[in-house]
C-alpha cells in the first residue's frame, strides 16, 4: 500500500540553521513551496531561493520581540488538518488555508542558555512556545504531516521527496522523535522553573524528571534471561558515552563494574588504579606513574583480579598496558591513552578498552529506584569535612607520622570505594587487605586481615564507619595493624580507643563516615 505523502509545502521554522541550506535549496530544486519565519526566512532568501514570510502568510506581523510568529490559526490550521477526512479537508478549502506536508523547526536553545549563567528572564526569553506548538501539532497530525526536529534527518526529508514523500511508518518515527524533543524540553524547564524560580526551602524540587535516549540495546542484563538496555542523559559526557576502542560490547555487568572502578580510581589526586570486581575493589594503589599503580593494585590480591575492571585517572602507558596484558581483564577504562599502549592492550581480543574523559561536572546528585519510588541524594565526594587529614582527631596512641598519615590517608579515601561494611589495610600507598560487603564489621575486618595475610602487620586500617564494639578493632590489631582512622561516634567509642590505646596502637577519628551499599 502507499501510503506516501508528496511533499509540497513546507513549514521551516528553525532556531539551529546547521544544514540549512544544503535543505532548502533540494527542497526547492524538488518543487516544495516553502513558508518560513523571520530569521529562517530571511536566511533562504539570502541564497535565491524561493520563500513566503509566514506575515505575509497570517497577514499578522510578527510581534513582541518574537513571542508571536506562527502562533496563527492560518499556520495550525494548514498543520493539524487530517486529510483523511473530507470535513477537514472541505473545512480548509472554504478558509482557504493550504495544508503543510513537512514541518521542520527546531527549538531555541533553553538549555545552552541556562548553562551559560544567563539570568532568570533571559532564560524565560529563551523558552520557545512557538516552537512546540508547530512541533507537537504536527506530530500529533502524523497521518498527514512530516514532522523534522533534527539537521540529522535532513538527509532523509531529501531522500523522501525523491520517492514521493515519507511513508506513514517514517512519519510516525518522525513524531515519537518530536515528542521526545519537546517532552525533553518542557521537562528542563519545569526543572529549571521548580529549582530556581520557586526554590523549595529544603534544596529539593518538588516534582523531578529526566528523559534519556537509548544508547544501546545490551546483550542481556545482570543474567542471561534478562533483557536490558543503556540509556544516555543527553550530556554526552560520563561512562555511557565512552568510547570504546576495542572489544566485545559491554555488558551490563561490564557497566555497573567500570562506573564502580572509575569512582574508586578518580578520587586520587595522584595516578592510581583500581581493579573492580562485582563493584568492589580488589586493588586500589597509587604510585608515581600508573604503570606503578597498577602493578600495587594487582599484587593487593592476584586471584580476584582474574577477570577484573582497569580504571586509571591518568592516560595508559605502555609499560601499564604491556602488565595488564599478561592478566585475563574484561575492561579498561581510562581518560586516555598514550602512543603505542591501545596496540599492546589490543593484542588480548576480547578486552574492551574504553577511552572516557574525567568528568568535567561530575554529577551533584545520584539516583536509585525502589519500588514505588526514587531516591535521590547528594553524591558522597571525597571532599567532606572529615576526608581532610588534618582535621581529624587523634582518638588513641602517638599520632602518627608523615609516612603513616600519607597512608591512612590513602586508606580513607580508598576505603569508601568498598561496599559497607568496608575495611581496608593498606602500606605504603596501595591497599594490601579489604574486607567488604559484610553484614558486620567483625567479619569484614577477619576479611580484610586474611586476605592480606603476612601484610596485615604493619599495615594501616580504614574503616568506613565506626566499629560498635572493640572486637573489630581487636582483630586488626592482632593482626599487627599499627595504625586506624574511623569515623568515630559510637556510644561505645571508649571500648575501642581503650583497645587500642593497649595495644599502642594510633587511632584517628574523622567524623565522616562513608558508606556506601
Ligand atoms: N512565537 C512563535 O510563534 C514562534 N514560532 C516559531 N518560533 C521559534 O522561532 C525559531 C525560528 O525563528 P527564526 O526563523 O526567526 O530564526 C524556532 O526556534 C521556532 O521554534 C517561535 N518562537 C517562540 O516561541
Amino acid at each position: 500500500m502507499n501510503d506516501r505523502i508528496p511533499l509540497a509545502r513546507a513549514l521551516v521554522s528553525v532556531y539551529d540553521k546547521t544544514g540549512l541550506e544544503d535543505l532548502v535549496r533540494g527542497l526547492n530544486e524538488a518543487g516544495v513551496a516553502l513558508v518560513s519565519t523571520g530569521g529562517s526566512a530571511r536566511l533562504i532568501e539570502s541564497l535565491g531561493v524561493p520563500v513566503t514570510k509566514v506575515e505575509d502568510l497570517t497577514g499578522f506581523p510578527e510581534c513582541l520581540d518574537g513571542r508571536v510568529k506562527t502562533l496563527h490559526p492560518r499556520v495550525h490550521a494548514g498543520i493539524l488538518a487530517d486529510r483523511r477526512l473530507e470535513t477537514h479537508v472541505q473545512q480548509l478549502a472554504d478558509l482557504g488555508v493550504e495544508p503543510f506536508d513537512l514541518v521542520v523547526s527546531n527549538l531555541y536553545p533553553f538549555t545552552q542558555t541556562v548553562a551559560s549563567g544567563a539570568s532568570p528572564d533571559e532564560c524565560v526569553e529563551q523558552i520557545d512556545i512557538g516552537g512546540p506548538s508547530m512541533v507537537r501539532a504536527a506530530a500529533k497530525n502524523h497521518p498527514s504531516v512530516a514532522i523534522v526536529t533534527s539537521p540529522e534527518r535532513y538527509d532523509d526529508v531529501l531522500r523522501a521527496t525523491r520517492e514521493g514523500g515519507f511513508t506513514l511508518a517514517e512519519r510516525q518515527a518522525l513524531a515519537a522523535e518530536a515528542f521526545a524533543h519537546t517532552a525533553a524540553y518542557d521537562v528542563a524547564v519545569a526543572q529549571w522553573m521548580a529549582t530556581t524560580l520557586v526554590p523549595a526551602e529544603d534544596g529539593w524540587p518538588a516534582t523531578t524528571g529526566a528523559t534519556y535516549e537509548r544508547l544501546a540495546t545490551l546483550r542481556y542484563g545482570e543474567n542471561p534471561h534478562q533483557a536490558a538496555v543503556l540509556y544516555g542523559d543527553g550530556t554526552g559526557s560520563g561512562l555511557a558515552h565512552a568510547e570504546q576502542l576495542h572489544g566485545k560490547e559491554m555488558s551490563y555487568n561490564n557497566y555497573v563494574d567500570t562506573d564502580a572502578a572509575r569512582r574508586a580510581a578518580l578520587d586520587f589526586d595522584e595516578p592510581a588504579v583500581a581493579i573492580i570486581k562485582h563493584a568492589n575493589p580488589c586493588g586500589i594503589a597509587v604510585g608515581a606513574d600508573v604503570a606503578e599503580a597498577h602493578r600495587r593494585a594487582h599484587a593487593c590480591d592476584p586471584v580476584s583480579a582474574f577477570g577484573g575492571v582497569i580504571a586509571t585517572n591518568r592516560p595508559v602507558s605502555v609499560a601499564m598496558a604491556e602488565q595488564v596484558a599478561e592478566v585475563f581483564t574484561e575492561v579498561v577504562v581510562a581518560p586516555g591513552y598514550d602512543d603505542g599502549a591501545v596496540e599492546v592492550l589490543a593484542a588480548k581480543k576480547n578486552i574492551r578498552i574504553l577511552v572516557c574523559p574525567l568528568d568535567e561536572e561530575p554529577s551533584r546528585t545520584e539516583q536509585r529506584q525502589v519500588s514505588g519510588g526514587l531516591l535521590v541524594q547528594q553524591v558522597d565526594h571525597v571532599d567532606a569535612p572529615g576526608d581532610d587529614a588534618a582535621t581529624w582527631t587523634l582518638a588513641a596512641g602517638d599520632a602518627a607520622d608523615e609516612a603513616t598519615l600519607r597512608d591512612l590517608a590513602f586508606a580513607w579515601r580508598a576505603c569508601r570505594a568498598v561496599k559497607s561494611n568496608a575495611i581496608l589495610l593498606a602500606r605504603d600507598g596501595a591497599s594490601v587487605g579489604v574486607g567488604m560487603g559484610q553484614v558486620n564489621r567483625v567479619d569484614s575486618c577477619r576479611l580484610a586481615v586474611e586476605r592480606a595475610g603476612e601484610r596485615a602487620a604493619g599495615s594501616v586500617a580504614a574503616s568506613d564507619a565506626f566499629f560498635p564494639f572493640e572486637d573489630g578493632p581487636q582483630i586488626l590489631i592482632d593482626a599487627g595493624v599499627r595504625a586506624i582512622v574511623q569515623p568515630g561516634g559510637s556510644v561505645r567509642d571508649e571500648l575501642t580507643v581503650e583497645a587500642a590505646k593497649a595495644a599502642g596502637v594510633t587511632m584517628y577519628f574523622t567524623g565522616t563516615r562513608h558508606f556506601f551499599h
